[in-house]
């Protein structure tokens, strides 16, 4: 029965494999999961972990990106999805959900629901998508502040705490921040030294940029392949080849899902049925050997009734 219903590795397995894989040299993959669902299959496929976005989530509840979500939605979501992978989570924390004091409330909140880690960013509340522009920047010592909390606050000293900053992407100087790629240079080795695990180095533009930073500094980066923003969608295997150790694709399941929803919705919508549309579909019989269905008959053999030879799908 173990691995069903929960994952069957524990949350300080999870976070021991992510450092690892972190110190491996192999560059660790984490797509975004929007629902527990797909943190199956993203294991299921042989990736390394798994995302959860706040820009996915947000949009998921029909919200724009620009700080609403609370701790305990962003942190509940999480759990959901971290309680059936054995693969480890790391999640989007925005700035902390307020002040440094919520940003180790958060630290917390992220270990008890059994998370791997989590990326605060540099960022002003609100926040508003890394790849928008018009955002704007804390100063460094306060985003020191924010992230010397969230480690002093850790129990498990395996938790990775990733420290993103938006500093690349911001180019007229503001009250707040430089901003610019040798302002997120600089703030990244602040960061390092305030006892961030990992930084997420945030919109930048070109592969040049990536290797500027990697040669820069000697911290685990992760990169942002985020589509239609403000960074070139570079292949895994080059990040790795740059250095990169992380690589997130924080909405793309979203946007593939959505795009296949609104196609077929159209189609029903003009032709009244989604006859033609069943081979993009996911099969029942898919579906029920993702959830691993068969299994449950371990321990109840009235629960699974489902043949799939004799269905057909
Ligand atoms: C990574 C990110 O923070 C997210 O919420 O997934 C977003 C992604 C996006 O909006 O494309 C960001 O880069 O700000
Ligand atoms: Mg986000």
């Amino acid at each position: 029965m173990t691995g069903l219903i929960a994952a069957s590795a524990t949350a300080a397995d999870k976070r021991v494999a992510f450092r690892a894989g972190l110190a491996s040299g192999t560059i660790q993959r984490l797509p975004g999961a929007i629902n527990p669902l797909t943190a199956k299959l993203i294991q299921e496929i042989g990736f390394e972990g798994v995302y959860v976005s706040g820009g996915a989530f947000s949009a998921g509840l029909g919200l724009p990106d620009i700080g609403l979500t609370t701790l305990t939605e962003v942190v509940s979501h999480s759990r959901q999805i971290a309680c059936v992978t054995d693969l480890p989570v790391l999640i989007d924390a925005d700035t902390g959900f307020g002040e440094p004091m919520s940003a180790a409330r958060t630290v917390l909140a992220a270990e008890d629901a059994g998370i791997a880690g989590l990326h605060l960013e540099d960022q002003v509340n609100p926040k508003r998508c890394g790849h928008l522009d018009g955002k704007a920047i804390v100063p460094t010592d306060e985003m020191v502040r924010r992230l010397r909390a969230a480690v002093s606050a850790r129990r498990d000293p395996n938790f990775v705490i990733c420290a993103r900053t938006d500093a690349a992407g911001i180019s007229d100087t503001t009250a707040s921040g430089k901003g610019g790629i040798d302002d997120a240079i600089e703030r990244a080795k602040a960061y390092a030294n305030a006892g961030a695990d990992l930084i997420f180095t945030e919109a930048l533009h070109t592969e040049a940029e990536f290797e500027k930073f990697r040669a820069a500094v000697d911290i685990p980066l992760l990169a942002n392949m985020t589509e239609f923003g403000k960074s070139q969608l570079i292949p895994a295997k080059t990040l790795e080849d740059i250095g990169y150790n992380a690589v997130i694709y924080p909405v793309t399941t979203l946007r593939l899902a959505m795009g296949a929803i609104e196609r077929g919705l159209r189609e029903i919508h003009a032709t009244g049925t989604q006859e033609g549309q069943l081979d993009q579909m996911q099969t029942r019989s898919r579906l029920y050997e993702l959830l691993e269905y068969e299994r449950y008959n371990e321990f109840d053999s009235g629960i699974f009734n489902f043949r799939i030879e004799e269905s057909g799908s």
